[in-house]
């Protein structure tokens, strides 16, 4: 928790700082109380005590009060802006953390933990600090302040106190030690209930469609039952709390009252000053110890939050504190123009057990179109992830532009290539916020974009959406198509004009005729960009001028369609698999 501090900022420094100086204030004038209280005892009890003096007694402890009430209102005006201003840091940079986790940390975290830790545990903290700051502070001064006055007073009675004290301490701590483990739990837990709500909201249409409504509701249910039971356990335990605290502070000024009553009876009767005085004694004694216990109090409303912030501080500086795998370069230029090769190149995913793709060597020059072709699983998309450095290879060397990958800076190596995901993402917004996305050098202008959406075969359905480029697109493009989601995420990287375009199974979700128009477009207006493509159908990729057959992550065989039918096997199959009869005649197989 203490750690997470670093993230607050001067202003919030300064706003904390103040109110540590209203706490202290508070605490002054609220321990004068008890003694206008004992000097008002006497007044009353003292005979030839004027009215007025009473009077005059009783306006500066309404003083004292108020005073104190303003600063309270004071303190807690600040104290709410120091939180809010607090958790506002620490989201921030949590979000300019996770933006820059690649893939293996996304995996590591999981994004349902990641919301989570965004959200809710910032919100805990916030609580921890709007609530428990004031309080951490008031509660041991308080305390020790207490002490301070009264230790000299009566030893019998300090002696009874301290043993309230500690019985209630002891109290506290059992139960702290009983629920810790519980409170790191249900953040796991909340995580876990996040993870099935999540996966249960984006497939919802399968859900109703295999009438799986009972069989997710059980998974959520005992996840909800697991959560509910530690919360009530925590609860419980912490319920307990109060009621032993408001009895101790009962109990305790009975005592107080009983014993000091035998106290003042030992002083002889004849000498009524003496009794009066110890009287007003035990009555100062009696506030006293209560506000030592009343500063217990608040510490049980500490101990129900500092516990649960602690958990999510910790979780918070896990995200803060985790080791980015993917480092960035320095370098921006590269000794040739539109390349790719792969040197040896071996993966491992971090959570598999063998390596993905083994020893896979080629090379893309300029302008040339290479593409891959296996079989479901046989590593395409960890190849061309690899290209684009959402991982590093295990073993061998990949080159852009005869350059490590990893030797880039990040603005530089994702200016050279265009990258176009296998599940079309498109961003909430409109059609042209989605082509311009991201910082590039390209134009950002409206001919551009038309220009990208041309390409990419989406003009005819742009044009026909209210409002063209500004119509909205919906979060995770929910108001479009499959296929036009595909083709406006086609257009994206062409907007960038990148040297190197890399389309990991882009084209399925085309129809036949979208996809043979714009592979006639890249040749015809891209001829000098490198594409790699990733793809099922032969009919795509048939004309690449060089075709990567993956068989299980090794390299099955490399050339022409021509060549690769003639002489890899796994082509020959796949080929035969997709190819009618005549066209298949018409290639001699
Ligand atoms: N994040 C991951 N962690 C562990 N293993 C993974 C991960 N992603 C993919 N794999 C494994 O790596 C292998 C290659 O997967 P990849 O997605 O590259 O295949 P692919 O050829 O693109 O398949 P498809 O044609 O179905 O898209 C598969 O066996 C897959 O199970």
């Amino acid at each position: 928790m203490l750690r997470l501090l670093k993230q607050m900022k001067a202003k919030q420094w300064i706003m904390a700082l103040l109110c540590v100086a209203l706490i202290l204030g508070q605490i002054y004038f609220d321990l004068r109380l008890p003694d206008y209280m004992s000097d008002l005892t006497v007044q009353i009890k003292t005979p030839g005590s004027t009215v007025s003096d009473v009077l005059h007694t009783g306006l500066e402890m309404l003083a004292c009060t108020l005073i104190s009430a303003v600063m309270a209102i004071l303190c807690g005006y600040l104290n709410a802006q120091v939180a809010a201003g607090f958790s506002y840091h620490i989201r921030e940079s949590v979000f300019q953390k996770v933006a820059d986790f690649g893939q293996k940390e996304m995996l590591e975290f999981s994004v349902p933990s990641l919301i989570n830790r965004t959200t809710n545990d910032i919100t805990q903290i916030q609580m921890f600090v709007a609530m428990g700051m004031q309080t951490m502070i008031k509660a041991p001064v308080m305390a020790v302040w207490a002490v301070i006055k009264i230790v000299n007073k009566s030893w019998t009675l300090s002696v009874i106190t301290a043993g309230f004290v500690v019985a209630l301490l002891a109290l506290m701590l059992i139960v702290v030690l009983v629920i810790l483990p519980r409170v790191k739990r249900v953040q796991k837990l909340t995580d876990n209930i996040n993870l099935i709500s999540r996966e249960n909201l984006t497939g919802i249409n399968v859900v109703h469609a295999y009438n799986a409504e009972e069989y997710q509701e059980d998974k959520f249910e005992k996840a909800n039952d697991v959560l509910m039971r530690t919360q009530l356990f925590n609860q419980r335990a912490m319920a307990l709390l109060m009621p032993a605290v408001g009895l101790a502070m009962n109990a305790l000024s009975l005592t107080i009252y009983w014993v000091g009553a035998a106290i003042v009876n030992r002083v002889s009767a004849t000498d009524l000053a003496g009794r009066i005085s110890t009287f007003g004694d035990i009555v100062v004694f009696g506030t006293y110890a209560t506000y030592i216990i009343m500063s217990l109090m608040m510490l049980v409303m500490i101990l129900v939050l500092l516990p649960m912030a602690q958990v999510s501080a910790v979780r918070i500086n896990e995200v803060l504190d985790a080791p980015i795998s993917l480092h960035e370069g320095k370098m921006t230029e590269a000794p040739e123009q539109g390349t790719v090769e792969f040197r040896d190149v071996s993966f491992r995913y971090p959570s598999s057990s063998g390596d993905v793709l083994e020893h896979v060597s080629f090379r893309a020059n300029k302008g040339e179109t290479v593409a891959f072709i296996g079989a479901t699983g046989s590593g395409k998309t960890t190849l061309v992830s690899l290209a684009a450095r959402f991982y590093d290879a295990t073993e061998g060397q990949v080159l852009i532009d005869g350059q490590d990958v990893r030797s880039y800076s990040f603005d530089a190596l994702y200016d050279r290539i265009g990258y176009v995901t296998q599940r079309a993402i498109v961003f909430a917004g409109d059609v042209r916020s989605n082509v311009l996305f991201g910082e590039s050098s390209a134009p950002q202008d409206d001919e551009s974009v038309q220009r990208a959406l041309s390409l990419a075969q989406a003009t005819e359905f742009v044009d026909k959406l209210p409002g063209k480029l500004d119509a909205p697109i919906a979060q995770a493009g929910a108001n479009v198509s499959g296929g036009q989601k595909q083709r406006l995420s086609i257009a994206r990287a062409l907007a960038r004009k990148p040297e190197i375009l890399i389309f990991d199974d882009s084209f399925s979700a085309l129809d036949y005729r979208t996809d043979a128009s714009l592979r006639a477009g890249l040749a015809r207006e891209l001829s000098d960009t490198t594409c790699l493509i990733v793809a099922q159908r032969i009919g795509t990729i048939r004309h690449a001028d060089r075709i990567v057959v993956l068989d299980e992550g090794r390299v099955a065989g490399i050339g022409t369609h021509d060549e690769l039918m003639k002489n890899c096997s796994v082509y020959r199959e796949i080929a035969m698999s997709q190819l009618s009869a005549a066209e298949l005649e018409k290639e001699g197989v």
